[in-house]
């Protein structure tokens, strides 16, 4: 293609968007392209996008796992999500099916090539010559046949940085939205993130972000690295600090400790992708959960699990690192707390709704935090607090593997990996007749039991404790480390905390404002009622729990389930410790 010096003064005076459109329309000239002809896509034979497709497997794969993300973002609205080779050859295709006039679906369909050589100016084509994202609306389009269209694409890059294709957004002209663009975006960062984090031989995962709570957030920095070091590859994020970082003396960092400040505004976490467990503020002591690989093996075969524990063990915090240690990583985690959602609105929150489901209902109605899940993990927070009705609703969808959204009689398949969590002994709410039983079975195919705090062994209280100081000090203008006193360490240890981990970190925070970048003392700390002051002829938290555990049976007469609701702790816990005392 050639500009000559005139075109070239003349465009540079344009605002960039246009200036854009304006190359891309001098091209189609010269492509030979006239905008009245006929929009005529040249359409690939099905076994050549066969092929292709098989050599986008994985990426293909993940943008059908990132499905639910475009639904929760577009809410219905009428468009195509596309993905289109190097070559502008349409691979995938979801969405609307309606929208378009019979050409454009033609067109749109998968095997149809958006080269700007056949297409002129278009999202898909010209986002590829230009390689950067592109919205191309209306009339922008180089063909007048495309001027009911409007489309906006963004670049796939490998682990690389190599582009493999674009991600667009279609729809009539005007249905199209500007944030249309920033979830092909968004779409993009998915799938690029994916391939980046699931490479083969990776053994190091390193994550780059200003702080932990950014650690999941899609434009956080994401590097692979095999056992030696090696770099195999960067998503974009990381891909602009490669040059600035040494990766082998952040490696031997890493070994150290597991946070560590890289330069202003970004710490380093890191993750091994062997275990594909986060190893740096996400790590619970392997002692508190030794049957956490065992839970990722039962989830590969799809068996629902149920995490119970006391408020703030870490129930959500443990579901979110089986998500990212799973094979389902790359698909949504959809959390809901059934215990937050106003009963009236649960069933359609849950199950979605098609449009005109009941007044009041959003207009093109809801796919449902279920469907959200689909290719993901659905993570049902408080499932104790579902009514009756939800549950046997719920019980339909995990047999049939298919959702049923109100008003609409066809069920429609989906695939999720079911977690529950409670802090209430559902056992019991069995027997009192509030929660069914054959959902109870259905949900629990193995649990994961949480210790409180109060059943820490000291080694995995200390190292709760490094961690989340480790993690605080991160937030805290990038201090490397905050220690503590061994007396400090000991008040805390003797504190009974009914808020688990929740509350020791809201303590820790206070105290790190308190100590103002000096280590930790008792003076940093408030006044925390010690569990010596509930006994004082032991100290041993142990004997101590046992001792409320006896004392509490005896006062409920030898009901366990009376005395582990008024300990708020577990049946299983309360039998286990029967079992050390040899009373059971
Ligand atoms: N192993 C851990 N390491 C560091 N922080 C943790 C760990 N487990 C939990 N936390 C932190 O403790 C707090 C409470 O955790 P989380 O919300 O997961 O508890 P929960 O059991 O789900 O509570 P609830 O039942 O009240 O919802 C969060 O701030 C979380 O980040």
């Amino acid at each position: 293609m050639t500009i000559n010096a005139t075109n070239k003064a003349a465009l540079s005076r344009l605002p960039q968007a246009q200036q854009l459109v304006e190359r891309s329309w001098q091209r189609s000239r010269e492509y030979g392209l006239n905008k009245h002809s006929r929009m005529d896509p040249f359409c690939l034979p099905i076994s050549d996008v066969k092929h292709k497709k098989q050599q986008h497997a994985l990426l293909l794969g993940y943008l059908n796992s990132s499905l639910p993300l475009f639904e929760q973002l577009q809410q219905g609205r009428r468009c195509r999500l596309l993905f289109a080779d190097t070559q502008g050859t349409i691979l995938f295709s979801a969405g609307d099916p309606y929208f378009g006039n019979q050409a454009q679906k033609i067109a749109l369909a998968n095997g149809a090539s958006w080269h700007e050589q056949s297409m002129g100016t278009n999202a898909i084509g010209t986002a590829l010559s230009e390689q950067q994202e592109v919205s191309i609306l209306g009339q922008q389009h180089f063909l007048a046949a495309n001027h009911g269209i409007s489309c906006s694409a963004s670049p796939v890059l490998s682990p690389s940085g190599e582009l493999l294709g674009v991600i667009d957004i279609s729809s009539d002209m005007g249905e199209h939205a500007q944030d249309m663009l920033l979830t092909a975006r968004l779409m993009a960062l998915a799938v690029e993130n994916a391939l980046v984090m699931n490479q083969h031989h990776a053994h190091w995962i390193l994550n780059l972000a200003p702080d932990a709570g950014s650690l999941q957030q899609p434009w956080s920095g994401i590097i692979a690295l095999r056992e030696d070091g090696q770099l195999l590859g960067a998503n974009r994020s990381a891909r602009h600090w490669l040059n600035e970082l040494d990766i082998p003396a952040m490696l031997a960092q890493l070994q150290q400790g597991q946070l560590t400040p890289v330069k202003q505004g970004i710490a380093l976490l890191s993750r091994q992708a062997g275990s594909r467990i986060a190893r740096s503020v996400a790590d619970n002591a392997p002692a508190q959960c030794p049957r956490e690989s065992t839970a990722l093996k039962l989830m590969a075969r799809q068996i629902p699990l149920l995490v119970q524990g006391e408020t703030g063990t870490g129930k959500d915090h443990l579901v979110r690192r089986l998500h990212q240690a799973s094979a389902r990583a790359a698909g949504p985690l959809v959390a809901v707390n059934c215990g937050a959602l106003p009963s009236e609105l649960l069933e359609a929150e849950l199950f979605g709704y098609v449009s005109g489901a009941f007044t009041g209902s959003h207009k093109q109605g809801r796919p449902g935090y279920i469907r959200a899940a689909n290719h993901g993990i659905l993570f049902l927070d408080e499932i104790g607090e579902l009514p009756l009705a939800a549950q046997t609703r719920l019980l339909r969808v995990l047999q049939e593997k298919a959702v049923t959204p109100l008003g609409c009689h066809e069920p429609q398949a989906v695939d999720f990996q079911l977690i529950a969590a409670s802090h209430k002994d559902l056992a019991d709410m069995v027997e009192q007749g509030t929660f069914r039983q054959d959902l109870y079975f259905r949900i629990n195919g193995f649990t994961l039991q949480l210790p409180s705090l109060r059943e820490y062994e000291e080694q995995d209280f200390t190292r709760l404790l490094e961690r989340l100081l480790t993690e605080l000090a991160a937030k805290e203008a990038f201090l490397s480390k905050i220690s503590i006193d061994e007396e400090a360490v000991h008040r805390l240890r003797s504190y009974h905390w009914p808020g688990n981990i929740r509350q020791l970190k809201q303590q820790l925070e206070v105290a790190i404002v308190l100590a103002e970048g000096q280590s930790i003392n008792v003076t940093h700390l408030p006044e925390l009622p010690q569990m010596s002051d509930l006994q004082p002829r032991t100290r041993d938290l142990k004997s101590l729990t046992d001792q409320l555990v006896v004392q509490t049976l005896n006062e409920n007469n030898g009901n366990v389930s009376a005395a582990a609701r008024q300990l708020n702790m577990s049946r299983t816990t309360i039998y286990a410790r029967l079992k050390a005392l040899g009373k059971h």
